[in-house]
């Protein structure tokens, strides 16, 4: 081939590494002036051959694929370029391929733009599904909605007869109490059950004066000389034989347990001689079980659970005191320091302590404790408990939580001293001075029963300790369950008897309905505001009666009241009254009367001018004597009433006088047998250090008392000022049964405020010259005690009254003695 085609071909291909050794080969023969011809030649085959290339190439592009045109051309090339050529051919080739190389990449960035764009899709898809699923949502939620309206709204209509009902099944609720109460007063306020213990293990002969029980009555085989017909029935509302559990008979008290939840108050006690069985009914036999466990533990149990099942209706508060009356003198069995100190001749209570229990455990310690102090007692002096009464006091506070009305109820549960007639010529020293006192506090105690059987407007509240701790929860406000024991020895029968015809009496005492302590919150408030302002205008009457009183005393008795007013006394401490310093059923027992006659008139009446009035005119022995001269008469009411306690009676009324004529000599602070109460919250307390410094601390602060508290502290504190107290307050100690049997008169109301003018401008002068006149007595004046009813007899101011008309109830007795 020629060569200068070669180097065209070369020219056309673009080659040029190879392109120079062709041209010098063409060129190197060549004379210089030949050489621009001939490259001007081989220039024109090469435009030449470019061009027919082109046209070629133009024609194949027409026809076939761009691939094998360039192959086809290639192979045209090839077969037209010779070997050498065919190296070029292939990088050719090898750039075709990566030529094919990019277009696949083309290709692939293209699949992966078609992948995204895939996935967007199918995120657009979602989203729209998405968009749907909310759409629907929405709907669905919109649908709920109006269901839940719906719903609501029913509810609100479920809702609303809901609290209908609830209202209504308040109303049922109190309904309910006051006819279950009803049913107990229709079986009697005072009832009776009578309980014959059995022979005890060790006891040969087991010939029981028993010859029948059925369910109320009981039928005493009698030797000839108690009756001629050789046997005697008595009736009384239970009877339980020897055989009967601590469980069935306490099935019968269980509904007065009821009531004291209901505002009740309530009072159980266990009268028999010596050994019958009263400290085995009210607490059980010395090594406890729960099945043996006595009254006391079984109703302070239902009182737990009682109050827990009202729960949601009722807030309950438990309080319990226990106390111990040992010739007169009370003692607190739960304060245990004051045991520690109790002086040889007596026994001092400072403070009885009430202290809040919240569960059955709290009382099981708490009646531990008051048992191990009475045993203490009872190692001074032997067989102390048997000549003793114990009284276990449970205080109840209900908070009505819908109303807010407060209830509050008392139960005494009494374990009695025996009962048994001592004889005088068997019984000295100690040993009958307990007999007469025990006869004393039982003899009262059949006094106040029989009183309240035959309506008396005066009731002897006063005439031993026993009745008046027992005085709130014995009358027309409440609710009694004597429970007499006998023993069934042949050796006991005339005691039995004796105890049966004073349990049969009893158990015919009819009282008036008994009441619930009720007060509604807004009661409350306006007492409180009456309490204060009748406060103020008895301070008022006590500045002008002191005034007048100090002006026409004898130096005399001017030196008594001073010495009654020494600051050596302790100071008379009240009870922080659980219901709010109101109702204080125990406060304390020397002036329980004037106390609780003041929580009575509250309970009257809410209308102030109303209060105003009722204790202006407070009706009194002096002022309203009693028609029937019973007023005072214990001998009289009393007469057929206790047979076998008369037998001391003379003896009491004698030593009664003894101890006025004593009362002259003692120093004062051996009248400091007192009776006050504190409160506190937690049993631990009574224990630790702070408690006995605070114990410490208020006989510190005795010392510093003030002197109307003095006084009352006086009156409270012998036996003598209580009789005194008794005749100038007696009417305040009537319940308010009584009370509306003698309305007061508003006429007797001078400037419609003040009853103690009213009684003081009309005294008795026949009875002002009584031989005992000159009895040191440090007793509020009557009118000023007739205040009590009004809730302010704490309150009186310093009034050294003489004895004058204390002295009227005395000598009234003993004139008609
Ligand atoms: N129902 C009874 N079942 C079994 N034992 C009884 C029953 N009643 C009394 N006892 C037992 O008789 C004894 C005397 O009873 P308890 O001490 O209760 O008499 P009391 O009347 O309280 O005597 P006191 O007046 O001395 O306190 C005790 O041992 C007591 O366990």
């Amino acid at each position: 081939m020629d060569k200068s085609i070669i180097v065209c071909v070369l020219i056309l291909q673009g080659s040029s590494r190879s392109l120079n050794v062709p041209v010098r080969e063409v060129l190197s023969d060549k004379r210089q002036e030949e050489i621009p011809f001939i490259i001007e030649s081989m220039l024109g085959k090469v435009v030449e051959e470019f061009e027919h290339r082109m046209a070629s190439q133009n024609e194949l592009m027409k026809t076939i694929p761009r691939e094998q045109a360039l192959s086809s051309a290639d192979k045209t090339l090839s077969k037209s370029a010779c070997e050498d050529i065919e190296m070029e051919a292939k990088d050719a080739s090898l750039e075709k391929e990566e030529c094919i190389q990019m277009h696949k990449d083309e290709e692939g960035s293209k699949g992966q733009f078609w992948k995204q764009h895939m996935l967007v899709e199918q995120q657009q898809r979602d989203i729209q599904d998405l968009k749907h699923i909310l759409h629907n949502t929405k709907a669905g939620m919109q649908f709920l909605q109006v269901k839940y309206q719906e719903e609501f709204d029913n509810l609100g209509k479920h809702l609303h007869s809901l609290a209908y009902a609830a209202s209504g099944y308040q109303r049922v609720l109190e309904e309910n109490r006051k006819l279950y109460n009803q049913v107990q007063d229709l079986r009697g306020n005072i009832r009776v059950y009578c309980r014959v213990r059995p022979f005890l293990a060790e006891q040969p002969n087991r010939l029981s004066t028993v010859e029948h029980i059925d369910e109320g009555n009981i039928t005493i085989i009698t030797p000839a000389k108690y009756c001629k017909e050789g046997h005697k029935s008595f009736t009384f509302n239970k009877l339980f034989g020897p055989s009967a559990t601590q469980d069935e008979v306490f099935a019968d008290t269980r509904p007065l347990i009821r009531s004291v939840l209901d505002g009740y108050n309530v009072c159980i006690f266990a009268y028999g001689q010596t050994g019958s069985g009263k400290t085995f009914t009210m607490t059980g036999p010395r090594e406890l079980t729960e099945e043996s466990q006595g009254v006391n533990y079984r109703a302070l149990h239902d009182l737990f659970l009682l109050s827990e099942q009202r729960k949601d209706t009722f807030f309950y508060e438990i309080s319990v005191q226990m106390l111990e009356i040992y010739n007169e003198q009370v003692r607190d069995l739960l304060a245990i320091d004051e045991i520690r100190n109790s002086s040889q001749n007596g026994i001092n209570v400072p403070e009885a302590n009430i202290i809040s229990v919240s569960s059955t455990s709290d009382v099981l310690y708490l009646m531990n404790l008051g048992q191990k102090n009475r045993a203490v007692g009872a190692t001074a002096m032997n067989d102390r408990s048997s000549r003793s009464h114990s009284c276990l006091t449970v205080h109840v506070q209900g908070k009505d939580l819908t109303s807010g009305t407060i209830l509050r109820g008392c139960m005494h549960l009494v374990d009695l001293a025996g009962s048994e007639r001592v004889d005088k010529s068997e019984a000295t020293g100690d040993r009958l001075k307990e007999a007469q006192h025990i006869n004393k506090s039982l003899s009262a105690l059949g006094d106040v029963i029989a009183s309240l059987a035959q309506k008396n407007s005066h009731v002897p509240y006063r005439n031993s300790k026993l009745t008046q701790l027992l005085q709130d929860s014995l009358g027309g406000q409440a609710k009694t369950l004597m429970f007499v024991h006998i023993s069934p020895e042949v050796e006991a029968t005339g005691e039995t008897i004796s105890t049966l015809k004073f349990a049969e009496r009893v158990s015919t005492v009819e009282l008036g309905a008994a009441r619930a302590n009720k007060d509604s919150a807004d009661a409350k408030e306006l007492k409180d505001q009456i309490a204060s302002l009748k406060a103020a205008l008895v301070r008022k009457e006590g500045e002008r009666e002191h005034l007048h009183h100090s002006r026409s005393s004898s130096p005399e008795r001017f030196k008594m009241k001073s010495a009654g007013s020494s600051p050596s006394h302790p100071r008379w401490r009240s009870l922080k009254d659980l219901s709010g310093g109101r109702r204080q059923p125990m406060d304390d027992v020397g002036n329980i009367e004037a106390q609780n006659s003041a929580l009575k008139l509250k309970r009257r009446s809410l209308d102030p001018q109303d209060m105003l009035m009722h204790s202006s005119s407070w009706p009194s022995a002096e002022s309203t004597p009693d028609p029937n001269g019973k007023e005072d008469d214990k001998e009289s009411v009393s007469s057929d009433w206790v047979d076998k306690i008369m037998v001391n009676k003379h003896d009491n009324i004698i030593s009664r006088e003894e101890n006025l004529v004593e009362c002259w000599d003692v120093d004062s602070s051996q009248l400091s047998e007192m009776f006050g109460q504190s409160y506190l919250p937690d049993p631990s307390k009574i224990y630790t250090e702070n408690q006995l410094t605070k114990l410490n601390g208020n006989k510190k602060d005795s010392q510093d008392y003030d002197l109307q508290r003095s006084n009352r502290y006086e009156m409270a504190t012998t036996d003598d000022s209580d009789d005194q107290l008794e005749a100038a307050t007696s009417d305040s100690s009537e319940p308010d049964m009584l009370w509306q049997l003698n309305p007061p008169k508003a006429t007797n109301i001078p400037n419609g405020l003040g009853g103690p003018q009213t009684r003081k401008t009309h005294p008795k002068p026949a009875r002002s010259s009584e031989t005992r006149s000159l009895i040191p007595s440090l007793i509020p004046s009557p009118s000023l005690s007739r205040k009590a009813p009004n809730g302010v007899s704490q309150l009186i101011q310093p009034s050294y009254r003489p004895v004058r008309q204390a002295v009227l109830g005395q000598g009234k007795k003993r004139t008609t003695k």
